[in-house]
């Protein structure tokens, strides 16, 4: 078992404008956990907060400044985890920020140049490089990609997706079995045999992704996306198979309602993604704080879905994306807030081994063969009719 508190990740987006110096600073100290400040300029400060601080300090794992290429955020968050859900465990990342901040291009990059490919395809060419290296090991890929939108789940690979409107789809809905384990039904898991099969089915999701727009972001997604890469791994003759879940996961924009400046469906949409960020965040509280008996994770659909990634079964790692521009330094300081209870969250992986019964019953078939051919050899009787039913019962 791992035990092992989610581990928090800052990236700060590349500021168009030069004005914006001033307003944070990384501390870099090799010895202490680095810290972002984040400066509020004298004008914002009486406003924002009672108390006029003036500048604010967050720990992080690590801090990614504007330089910072997809390359290197990659070899830092991301392949670590890759590392430990080859190995067995289960893996999440998630990506929390505001509309804008980078959230998608993190996760899943940038279209314009390959060089800009975010986590996602990064992850699935390092898995598969790594799977092809192993060959005394057999191993499957699946693929999952959930999107959740208005509190309804929907299958991005449903191959109806391009054909029916949104509404027309059968929604993807959790059930919990006897031993409160949730499965999702209606979500549909497409093998991968190649790092080639699994980015087609990344770009067909992607292309079915529910995109609306709003005033702050021209092309900006109102939904929660889960992309899930499922590997199953096993010893030839053995009936222990290994299953690993690794989460990608791009949220919603986490503002508030007020600044979008949005209203009809749009505002609908918000509601909803506040709540469900909401019903996230009261999940990290009730994790973060010490003896509190009961969590709501049932409470909306992606905190169900995300139940062993949050104080579960589970390795988990948060980037927090951040626009850091003086319009957006109060939706930057929550963004920072949110991520430090989130690093309070411990998590104990174990490896999720079971043993296939089918397989099991070939091994012992396997394993009778040989003791009758041994007992045959020490009594000198050959038998090769079956058991009566009273050695049967003995
Ligand atoms: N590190 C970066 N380097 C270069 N461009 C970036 C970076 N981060 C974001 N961008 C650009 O900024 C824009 C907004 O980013 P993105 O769509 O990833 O935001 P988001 O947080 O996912 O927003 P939403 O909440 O709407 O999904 C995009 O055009 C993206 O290409």
């Amino acid at each position: 078992m791992v035990k092992q508190t989610i581990q928090i990740f800052a990236r700060v987006k590349p500021t168009v404008r030069k004005q914006q110096q001033g307003i944070y600073s990384i501390d870099e100290d090799e010895k202490l956990t680095p810290s972002l400040e984040i400066i509020l300029p004298r004008d914002l400060a009486a406003g924002f907060v009672n108390n006029k601080r003036e500048s604010y300090k967050f720990k992080f794992q690590k801090i990614f400044d504007q330089g910072a290429n997809q390359e290197t955020i990659f070899e830092n968050i991301a392949k670590p985890v890759a590392e430990s859900v080859l190995a067995g465990y289960n893996g999440t990342i998630l990506a929390y920020g505001q509309t804008g901040s980078g959230k998608t291009f993190t996760i899943t990059g940038g279209a314009e140049r390959y060089s800009d490919r975010g986590i996602i395809p990064r992850t699935l060419s390092y898995i598969f490089e790594q799977l092809q290296k192993d060959s005394s090991t057999i191993h499957t890929t699946h693929i999952s990609y959930l999107e959740i939108y208005n509190e309804c789940g929907y299958d991005l690979l449903d191959p109806r997706h391009e054909a029916s409107s949104l509404e027309d789809l059968p929604k993807v809905t959790i059930f919990e079995d006897p031993d409160q384990n949730i499965h999702l039904k209606n979500l549909s898991l497409h093998q991968a045999a190649t790092e080639e099969e699994a980015l087609n089915l990344l770009f067909l999701g992607d292309t079915n992704r529910m995109i609306a727009e709003t005033p702050m972001n021209q092309a900006s997604t109102r939904s929660h996306c889960i992309f899930t890469i499922h590997l199953s791994s096993k010893e030839p003759g053995s009936a222990t198979v290994r299953h690993a879940k690794l989460h990608l996961v791009d949220l919603a924009g986490s503002e508030r309602v007020a600044k979008t400046g949005v209203g009809g469906q749009l505002l609908t949409e918000a509601k909803y993604i506040n709540l469900s960020l909401h019903y996230l965040e009261q999940v990290i509280i009730a994790l973060s704080e010490k003896h509190r008996a009961h969590i709501p994770y049932r409470n909306s659909m992606m905190t169900s879905v995300l139940r062993d990634s949050l104080g579960g079964n589970c390795m988990t790692t948060m980037i927090a994306t951040l626009s850091l521009e003086k319009r957006n330094i109060d939706e930057s300081i929550s963004t920072c807030r949110f991520a430090q209870r989130v690093a309070l969250i411990k998590n104990e992986a174990v490896l999720n081994e079971e043993i296939d019964p089918k397989l099991m019953i070939i091994c012992l078939q396997k394993e009778i063969q040989e003791l009758k051919d041994e007992l045959a050899l020490v009594t000198g009787e050959q038998r090769t009719e079956v058991l009566t039913d009273a050695e049967l019962l003995q």
